[in-house]
């Protein structure tokens, strides 16, 4: 038997659909996903705390869901809103319906919705708070939901997502047949620790997968802390929330950038390493998010397809002198990538990890290693 959803936007619009998941209520920010798979990755990603989150692709679900595809050890969406919802989840890795996966983690979706409708909402007036109420409906409190939810901005959210504990992470990429194979940490020539802002397990994978042991930390640890573990690289990952509040972050990479270590950032990373070094963030009008977006390396000219996911970024025009720009969005311009002048330090603003999406950019954890291999040489 269906059961209603509504979802009421800030701007007074309602969408009237079937419920999928848990019945209740979720507010946040709500933007627009256009990747055409990945679905359980973006549920899983901690960077979409406190988002509605429209996937454009209509069929939504088809795979199922498995144990192997999480990104992090729960789910962080405020909501999902989807087209439609197929009868059928058919995968040879599938364990478990999304519908019931949404259900086991509490998380209210909306089916059956206009999603091209909402999308070109978002796209005109930008980004917009809102509710999923589902089960049991009332447009009025849905509404006063919406309206009450207090945005992103100044929002600091990695702390929140944060591990409260530092762990060491050893598990590499996924390959059929084998699965996520465990690596001996005692035979990885490199030691990076990453700072967990709200880090995807794709990111610490593909380390691994390189030769690195990775021990991760909470997003508070001190630099002191962080350099006392000896790492030949400081990894900066990604994150929910606006990066400016964030300045235990901003000052402890400010004293890493004292350091010859070297520095790789990711998304939330990324902007936090251009705050630290003095440069500036903004908010965008609807934000990254999608799994087809070209950037090109300035300096080859070469174009890639990315993965993103970001509702901030860092304002070109706000670049001091030790930072250079390495990497722009050919949908608007957008910065995507920095470089430090005067250190090993540079990063990058959409998802070189993918999960989900193209691997053009996975040459910049080469990067990485290549920075910590010469720093150890030197
Ligand atoms: N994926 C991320 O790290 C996102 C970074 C930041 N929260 C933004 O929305 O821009």
């Amino acid at each position: 038997m269906t059961r209603p959803a509504i979802l009421a936007l800030e701007d007074g619009s309602i969408f009237r659909g079937i419920a999928i998941g848990a019945d209740g209520q979720s507010s946040g920010e709500v933007v627009f996903n256009t990747s055409m798979t990945g679905y359980q990755e973006i549920l899983t990603d901690p960077s979409y705390c406190r988002q509605i989150v429209t996937l454009t692709y209509p069929h939504v679900g088809n795979v199922g869901t498995n144990d192997e595809d999480e990104e992090s050890a729960g789910t962080w969406v405020s909501g999902l809103v989807i087209r439609d919802l197929p009868l059928v989840a058919s995968n040879f890795r599938s364990q478990k319906t999304l519908d019931q996966y949404l259900k086991d983690h509490n998380i209210v979706g909306i089916a059956d919705i206009d999603t091209r409708r909402l999308t070109r909402i978002l796209r005109e007036k930008g980004c917009l708070n809102g509710c999923i109420m589902a089960g049991a409906v009332d447009d009025e409190a849905a509404l006063a939901q919406a309206k009450a939810f207090p945005g992103l901005k100044g929002m600091d959210l990695a702390k929140e997502v944060s591990v409260c504990e530092k762990y060491e992470w050893n598990s590499s990429t996924w390959q059929l047949g084998k699965g996520h194979e465990e690596k001996d940490a005692t035979t990885q020539p490199y030691h990076v620790v990453a700072y967990d802002f709200g880090v995807k397990r794709n990111i610490l994978r593909m380390l691994v997968e390189r030769g690195c042991r990775v021990t991760v930390v909470p997003a508070q640890t001190p630099a002191s802390e962080v350099l006392g573990l000896s790492p030949d690289g400081v990894f900066l990952s990604n994150g929910p929330g606006d990066p400016e509040p964030c300045d235990y972050a901003i000052s402890a990479i400010q004293e890493i950038c004292k350091t010859d270590v070297p520095v790789f950032g990711i998304c939330l990373g990324h902007q936090l390493l251009a705050l630290a070094s003095g440069a500036k963030t903004v908010k965008m009008k609807f934000g990254h998010h999608g799994a087809n977006h070209p950037v090109q390396d300035i300096d080859t000219t070469r174009v890639m397809i990315t993965s993103q996911n970001h509702g901030f970024a860092v304002d070109e025009t706000s670049l001091p002198d030790t930072i250079r720009a390495t990497h722009k969005s050919l949908f608007d311009q957008s910065l995507q990538g920095i470089e430090r002048t005067d250190r090993p330090a540079f990063s990058f603003q959409g998802h070189p990890e993918a999960s989900p999406g193209p691997r053009d950019v996975a040459p910049l954890f080469d990067r990485f290693v290549t920075e910590m291999r010469k720093s150890k040489n030197a």
